[in-house]
């Protein structure tokens, strides 16, 4: 310890948890320019959200994240108890999110997956490495939640069944594939290349969006925007990425097909705050954390 870190006053895992995954949130909604998102330029492709409106939310979202991962120290293992913790703190926390918006729908696939890669990572503080945050927050996932709604008709549940794609849960349960294999290499090589940070999170959201069955897309835009998406986004990384000339000329063309389709990323949104989340965790948690 020297002069400095005495000075810092004690956090708990959860504090600290809970500070990363508030920032990762607050990062994400910045990113700018992301195409039809609420970014730092506007409200893309929503009406009812805006970037103060994405901070309160996410502001709002602190005392869930830590009691996911406080609950996740208490049970010490990845049990039914732990996943019925998770999924009412939740439920808990998508309450306070909607009075904080006045019932809008900012950040609520955030709390499912940022909420299960808290507590995952609380579980086990020595293998912090995202694959391994990823596994753990995957077999909490796939544990059934008896407390939870029994049928559900969210706009993601309609289109799963309408397309037969994957949505946020299965994203959950198969370990994060878009985060682990998309996102986070992505990051990696445009940092290699020089890209600079926010063109390296640009790159990593729009390796994410050349895949994934985003059903905040599919729900707005069906087929046609989800395809839309998927390859307007390859084009731009094909094209050199978001800081190269010929890339961000693909990228405003991207973002104007999105705008006249309706279709945002919101998934997607998710998904690069997730890999923001797990990309600072395993840089390590800082120096002073207490056992409280
Ligand atoms: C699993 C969740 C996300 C519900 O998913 P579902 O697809 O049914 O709902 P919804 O249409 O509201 O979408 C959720 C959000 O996930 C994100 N998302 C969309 N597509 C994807 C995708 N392919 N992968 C990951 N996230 C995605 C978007 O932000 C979207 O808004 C979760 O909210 C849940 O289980 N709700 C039930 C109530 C509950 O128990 N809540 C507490 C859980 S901790
Ligand atoms: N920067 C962002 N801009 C917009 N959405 C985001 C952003 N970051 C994350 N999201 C995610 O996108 C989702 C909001 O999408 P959307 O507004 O399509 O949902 P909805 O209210 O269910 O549907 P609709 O508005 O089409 O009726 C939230 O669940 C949130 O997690």
């Amino acid at each position: 310890m020297n002069a400095l870190t005495a000075l810092q006053p004690q956090l708990s895992l959860g504090d600290c948890l809970a500070d990363m995954a508030v920032d990762a949130l607050i990062d994400e909604a910045d990113l700018s320019p992301k195409p039809g998102l609420v970014d730092r330029r506007g409200s893309g492709a929503h009406t009812d959200l805006h970037l103060g409106l994405m901070h309160a939310s996410a502001l709002s979202l602190w005392p869930c994240f830590k009691a996911m991962a406080e609950a996740a120290q208490q049970r010490g293992e990845i049990t039914q108890a732990l996943r019925e913790d998770v999924g009412r703190i939740g439920r808990d926390g998508e309450v306070e999110m909607l009075r904080v918006t006045g019932g809008v729908n900012t950040h609520r696939g955030a709390i499912w997956a940022m909420g299960l890669l808290s507590a995952a990572a609380a579980l086990d503080t020595r293998a912090l490495a995202p694959a391994q945050v990823a596994v753990r927050a995957a077999r909490l996932a796939l544990l059934s939640d008896r407390a939870a709604p029994a049928s559900s008709d969210s706009h993601g549940a309609q289109v799963c069944r309408l397309y037969g794609v994957h949505g946020a849960r299965e994203e959950a349960q198969l370990g994060f594939p878009a985060v682990i294999q998309q996102a986070l290499p992505q990051l990696a090589r445009s940092r290699a290349a020089g890209a600079g940070e926010q063109g390296a999170r640009l790159d990593a959201l729009l390796a994410i969006m050349t895949q994934l069955a985003d059903t905040c897309v599919l729900y707005r835009a069906g087929i046609a925007g989800l395809t839309c998406m998927q390859q307007g986004a390859q084009a731009v990384l094909k094209a050199g990425g978001s800081t190269s000339l010929a890339g961000r000329r693909r990228l405003r063309e991207l973002e104007r097909d999105m705008l006249r389709l309706r279709a945002s990323p919101g998934g997607a949104a998710d998904l690069l705050a997730a890999a923001l989340f797990l990309d600072r965790l395993q840089h390590g948690l800082p120096a002073q954390i207490g056992s409280h």
